[in-house]
């Protein structure tokens, strides 16, 4: 049976990146998609935008929606502070075992809980099952029509305190335009929109920042 991309994707890392160097890991993953094979990972210029919200939250308390080779999680996971953790839901066994690996390889597992189903069924076990009070970030890169619903679910579950942070990827390429009428039409949460290029190619995206006004 022949092997997958994101199984090329890891086996490329395995034998290219430096054990224990997150950097050299994302480096590596990105010089893959760059050259090889396209893959939907934030990147390397929606990274620096991750990056620059990531350090200035300081988060300790940070959710991801959508792990799939585990690049974000291991972008994220590298600059958060000590006792500080990451929660990454992934439904697809497939990715989770692969973005398992790459986390592991990376060096950053002691930071993060890779929690395998679907975001509409982990969010609401995130208090009891995962003993999260509230979340500091949220980061949403998963199916683009799920990005309004989980932000209504995440404030259903009373996961959002005052000064919250959402970061949704992709809000013009794939788009996800219900979730930017809905988060900037409510009063609840203050946008700000960072253009940029969607990953490894010539065409335009952007990402969106929400602070949720509580
Ligand atoms: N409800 C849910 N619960 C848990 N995991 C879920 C989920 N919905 C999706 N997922 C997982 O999240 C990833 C999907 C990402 C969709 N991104 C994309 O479709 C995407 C596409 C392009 N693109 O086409 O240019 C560029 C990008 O940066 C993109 O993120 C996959 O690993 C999928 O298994
Ligand atoms: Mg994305």
């Amino acid at each position: 049976m022949n092997q997958s991309k994101e199984q090329r994707i890891l086996n490329f890392v395995l034998q290219n990146a430096v054990r224990g160097d997150p950097c050299s890991v994302m480096d590596t993953i990105d010089k893959y998609c760059s050259q090889k094979e396209w893959a939907m990972n934030v990147g390397c210029e929606k990274g620096l935008i991750l990056d620059k919200t990531v350090e200035e939250i300081k988060p300790s308390v940070v959710l991801e929606l959508g792990t799939y080779c585990g690049y974000s999680a291991i972008r994220i996971a590298r600059l958060l502070k000590a006792g500080a953790r990451l929660l990454t839901v992934e439904f697809n066994p497939e990715f989770a075992a692969i973005a398992k690996q790459m986390i592991e390889f990376a060096g950053v597992q002691d930071k993060v809980n890779i929690l395998e189903g679907p975001s509409e069924e982990i969010i609401p076990q995130l208090k009891k099952k995962y003993e999260v009070d509230t979340l500091d970030f949220v980061f949403l890169d998963h199916w683009k029509d799920r990005y309004s619903p989980d932000t209504i679910l995440l404030q259903e579950c009373n996961l959002l305190r005052k000064g919250s942070v959402l970061l949704a990827d992709n809000v013009i390429c794939p788009g996800a335009p219900e979730f930017l009428k809905y988060i900037r039409n409510n009063p609840s949460f203050q946008c700000t929109n960072y253009p940029a290029h969607l990953e490894y190619m010539e065409v335009q995206d952007a990402m969106e920042k929400a602070v949720f006004l509580g």
